[in-house]
């Protein structure tokens, strides 16, 4: 973990990222454009579409209100947070004076590259450009561009504007001020910013959930529980521990001779499979891709948008504490 003095208002002030613009308003667009609103940075969204910028930005409206109600911002932030955004379908006017550009576009290799080599021509020389990719390394996202020395991944988790975690992920090529800008910003934001020393696909949290969907599926799969036990024992047991210390320091307070039987005896039983779980591939293929479409693992009304408006009252809960 990078620590730097924590004062991030002097460090806001000295930063060289005043204007931000964001590539792609879906699921994680929005959010990231709200961190950056909200810690004072002039915010352009862009997407292909006006009427998913509407909906973008009603997103926000709503994540704005919902915290505002659960007092975790006042009203002056509210309004302030809101009054940095603005939209547009120009990709030229969103980018063409940013000094941040965060693309957060579907997750396929050549939309990225494409959008890359769009962005080389718009972009000022100074600009630097972060991907907000969950698999891809950084050496990939890099084979497209010229722009690698200013290429960064910084990874945030749904919701953006609530989890505080964002991994970054450095290029060989990549310059220490340009990272460095963007951890100090990330910072000012209020987030907690994990950087990799090495270039990994699915970087550090992405890799660890995997592990334990793997499994939770298998145990799906194999009727050794239903879905709400084995998703209370993992929220009512680890999920309790992990949201305080992770699984190294709980190995460490469990005691390592506990753990070397524990990992010894269980890992030749674990699923070790290599495609992605039966249940999700026979999901997808009948359209059932989870609260956004009404039926996933279990049934939601309408569009799930009151199951992500309980996720995020419970967030805040938590922030809070
Ligand atoms: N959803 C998650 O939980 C999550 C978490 C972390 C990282 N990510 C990563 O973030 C990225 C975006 O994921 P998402 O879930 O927000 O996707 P999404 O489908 O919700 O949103 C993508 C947006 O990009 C727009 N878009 C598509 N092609 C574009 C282009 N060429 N130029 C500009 N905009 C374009 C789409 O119109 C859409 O609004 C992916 O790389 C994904 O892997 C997702």
């Amino acid at each position: 973990m990078i620590e730097y003095i924590d004062n991030s208002e002097i460090r806001r002030k000295l930063s060289l990222i005043k204007k931000v613009a964001v590539i792609g308003s879906g699921t994680m667009g929005h959010g990231i454009a709200q961190v950056f609103a909200a810690a004072q940075c002039q915010v352009k969204i862009y997407d292909l579409r006006e009427d998913l910028l509407l909906k973008a930005e009603r997103m926000i409206i709503q994540n704005l209100e919902m915290m505002k109600k659960e007092s975790y911002i006042n009203s002056g932030e509210q309004k302030e947070t809101l009054a940095m955004l603005s939209y547009s379908t120009d990709l030229f006017e969103a980018v063409h004076e940013a000094d941040l550009i965060i693309e957060a576009i579907p997750e396929v290799l050549e939309f990225k590259h494409q959008l890359f080599q769009l962005l080389e021509t718009m972009i000022r020389s100074t600009a630097i450009i972060a991907s907000n990719t969950s698999t891809f390394p950084i050496s990939k996202l890099a084979e497209a561009c010229t722009f690698s020395e200013r290429l960064l991944i910084t990874h945030f988790f749904n919701p953006a504007h609530l989890v505080k975690l964002v991994e970054v992920v450095k290029h060989e090529d990549t310059l220490p001020w340009a990272a460095e800008e963007v951890i100090n910003l990330l910072k000012a934001a209020g987030k907690k910013v994990v950087m990799l020393n090495k270039d990994i696909p699915g970087f550090i949290a992405n890799r660890l959930q995997a592990a334990v969907v793997r499994e939770a599926f298998y145990l799906l799969e194999e009727g050794i529980a239903n879905a709400d036990d084995i998703d209370q024992v993992m929220s009512e047991g680890p999920g309790m521990r992990w949201a305080l210390n992770g699984p190294l320091r709980i190995a460490d307070m469990g005691g390592l001779d506990i753990w070397e039987k524990v990992t010894g005896n269980l890992f030749p039983e674990l699923d070790c499979s290599t495609e992605a779980p039966r249940f999700i591939v026979e999901s997808v293929k009948q359209g059932n891709l989870g609260a956004k479409t009404g039926r996933g693992i279990y049934e939601y009304s309408g569009t799930g948008d009151g199951a992500s408006d309980i996720r995020d009252k419970q967030l805040i809960h938590l922030l809070k504490m």
